[in-house]
């Protein structure tokens, strides 16, 4: 039902000019197409590498493995200022359900502005440059996924990437994001589930999950459906902002994360790698078919708004 797409014409590995525009444009519009059924796609042949996958995947563990006296020196600031949005997030401090008990997990946010203050180096001497060789992998990916949408809508190619020009800048929030569901063997309160009910805030998202799985998704009239992983793909999926900006064409569909029913993988943590992409702060994003079926609104206060209603 998700369907997986082939990145090939568009891999990180050819140089963008030399793509073959017939190729191209079909590439466009199965992800657009795909954005329009069910908001989530997989990209096989992507063109990040396996290792660099592997690398951070490991880097990051050990972090979230170290004793939380030592993680709490790198703890995100308690304002949720989307440009304060650096550092370690403590367990069961996020609702993306409020209906449900917290979830049961941690992060790290990352952003590419320099910002020493909750970067790990001094216990992990490779944490930035993993990190921030990683952020720019994505972000590459991230302004191609970009391009083709603007070309499967029949927009300028190039206008949602100029509209996120400030990637990795200030003005820009966009954050990579590890997280970590530890084992559960000490039990779960009722309700609660790894990472509950929501749809992604921004414009798209890059997902890179383990093998454990668990994550669910729902597309319009069916029920939650499992986004199992696919080795060696990436999941994008489409957030709020873009479902706003196209005034609906585009759907942001929900999601959440499980906790296994087998007992062997509830006793095994998860880990995932999200990517949130967000247009520049200063951006409106206003439907671009004047339609004005939504309200104007520019990026940076969309994004405040939603993160008053997600911290505890
Ligand atoms: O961990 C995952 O696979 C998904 C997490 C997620 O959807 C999110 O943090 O927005
Ligand atoms: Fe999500």
């Amino acid at each position: 039902m998700i369907p997986v797409v082939d990145f090939t014409p568009y891999c990180l590995e050819n140089k963008r000019e030399e793509a073959d525009p017939e190729q191209i444009k079909s590439l466009a519009n199965q992800i657009c197409n795909a954005f329009t059924d069910v908001g989530f796609v997989y990209l096989k042949h992507h063109g990040i590498p396996k290792s660099k996958v592997d690398g951070i995947f490991s880097l990051s563990k050990e972090f979230f493995q170290k004793p939380v006296e030592i993680k709490e020196k790198y703890a995100k600031s308690s304002h949720h200022d989307v440009m304060n949005n650096r550092g370690w997030v403590a367990l069961e401090k996020e609702l993306l359900n409020p209906e449900r008990p917290a979830d049961p997990k941690e992060a790290f946010n990352y952003q590419l502005i320099d910002d020493k203050e909750t970067l790990p180096n001094d216990i992990l001497p490779s944490f930035q440059g993993v990190y921030s060789d990683f952020y720019k992998h994505c972000q590459e990916l991230v302004c191609r996924v970009l391009d083709l949408m603007s070309m499967g809508l029949n927009i300028d190619t190039d206008y949602f990437r100029k509209c996120h020009s400030l990637i990795g800048k200030e003005g820009n929030p966009t954050t990579l994001r590890s997280l970590y569901y530890p084992p559960l063997n000490n039990g779960v309160k009722p309700g609660q589930i790894r990472c509950g009910e929501h749809t992604d805030y921004g414009t798209v998202t890059l997902l890179f999950q383990d093998e454990i799985g668990g994550l669910e998704v729902k597309p319009a009239g069916s029920d939650y459906i499992p986004a199992r992983p696919i080795p060696d793909t990436v999941l994008v999926n489409l957030g709020d902002k873009m479902q706003r900006w196209t005034a609906d064409k585009l759907v942001a569909t929900k999601h959440r994360v499980l906790i296994p029913e087998e007992e062997i993988k509830k006793n095994q943590g998860r880990q995932s790698f999200a990517f949130f992409v967000h247009p520049d702060d200063h951006v409106m994003i206003e439907c671009l078919d004047n339609s004005n079926k939504y309200e104007p609104v520019s990026s940076k206060h969309y994004l405040n708004m939603r993160f008053a209603a997600t911290y505890l």
